[in-house]
């Protein structure tokens, strides 16, 4: 039996039933008060635009519709709660696959703990996912606009791999650890956390650290100076797309952290004993120039990063 209502119940079983007043089922989900303030992010993936369903497999597909918002959440120094699910798609889509979708999705969802608390499903040209996800703060949230001048840059893992992921997938490979970083970003939950207790300001890097770096910049009424040869990269993407190309590309979903330099040293011991990678990669300035030091000392530019509707994007 194919239908909206065998679609939802085929979605739902995937999830264990939600703890909070109301789940699923109802014109609105309800939801016990939390102790702390909470953050609110949403966050779509879109057919031929974040994934194509040659390349992604569906639980591709709901991994990375849960992680883009879960990275939301982490970037503030947030503990994911719950999120909605907003499911759009084709007529003909295979019910077995949305299994598997929501089966993606599902595992993420319980490996941070976090509740499927309701959503919807529409028909659609295209397959899209669009989440609402919520997290709890114990700590005043990491925003962008705390960064002052002097303060150190950290960005966590390594930069470029989810690009240089998407490259091979178009040149037909199948294997890797870049192509994983592309299907299945890893939301820095626990590190975002962590720095909560260290850092000034903080944002994930969804669209390049060039361009990102940008926005954190702006909303701390800052300029910034990053070193190109202390930035993260494997030797794979440092040939295959060049330092510059690194911060070009989106999709690390790694945090950039701001901490003042009396904070720097506590925060880098609480990183090794946590078992998370950080790389200080620059500092923020006065005035609002953002420069990117070359190997050979010569100072360029941030190149521009992923942008939706420029008209010719130069990347992806
Ligand atoms: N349609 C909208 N209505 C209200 N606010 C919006 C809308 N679109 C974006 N914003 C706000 O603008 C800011 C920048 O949005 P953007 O989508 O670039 O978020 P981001 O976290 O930088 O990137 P990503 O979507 O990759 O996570 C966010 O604070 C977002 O809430
Ligand atoms: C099929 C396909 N084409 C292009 C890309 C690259 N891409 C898509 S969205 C984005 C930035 C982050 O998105 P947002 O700003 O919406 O959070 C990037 C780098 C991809 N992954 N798959
Ligand atoms: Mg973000």
């Amino acid at each position: 039996m194919r239908g909206e209502f065998s679609f939802i119940e085929r979605f739902l079983s995937a999830f264990p039933r939600a703890r909070v007043p109301l789940g699923p089922g109802d014109d609105c989900a309800v939801l016990p008060p939390y102790r702390g303030q909470m953050c609110v992010t949403t966050d779509a993936v879109v057919e031929d635009v974040h994934f194509t369903r040659a390349h992604f497999s569906p639980e591709d597909i709901g991994h990375k519709a849960l992680a883009v918002n879960l990275s939301d959440l982490a970037a503030m120094g947030a503990t994911p709660r719950w999120f909605v699910c907003a499911v759009a798609l084709p007529r003909d889509f295979p019910g077995r696959e949305l299994s598997r979708l929501a089966r993606g999705m599902a595992a993420l969802a319980r490996a941070h703990r976090v509740a499927l608390v309701g959503g919807n499903f529409t028909s659609a040209r295209e397959l899209s996912l669009t989440l609402t996800a919520a997290g709890e703060l114990t700590r005043p949230a990491l925003t962008r606009a705390g960064g002052r001048p002097g303060h150190r840059l950290y960005v966590s893992g390594t930069l470029g791999e989810a690009r240089l992921g998407l490259n091979l997938l178009r040149e037909g490979r199948r294997r890797g650890a870049a192509l994983l970083r592309q299907r299945r970003p890893q939301p820095r939950v626990a590190l975002g956390l962590l720095a909560s207790r260290f850092a000034s300001a903080a944002m994930d890097l969804s669209d390049g650290l060039a361009q990102d770096l940008g926005h954190l910049c702006e909303a701390s009424g800052v300029g910034a100076e990053v070193e190109l040869s202390h930035l993260p990269v494997s030797p794979a993407v440092r040939q295959a797309l060049g330092l510059e190309g690194a911060l070009q590309g989106g999709e690390d979903y790694e945090l950039l952290l701001a901490v003042p330099p009396a904070r720097v040293a506590a925060f880098e011991r609480a990183c090794a004993r946590a078992g998370e990678r950080v790389t200080a990669v620059g500092t923020l300035t006065r005035g609002r120039r953002r420069v990117l030091r070359d190997p050979q000392g010569r100072l360029i530019p941030p190149p521009p990063g992923f942008d939706h509707f420029r008209v010719r994007p130069p990347v992806d």
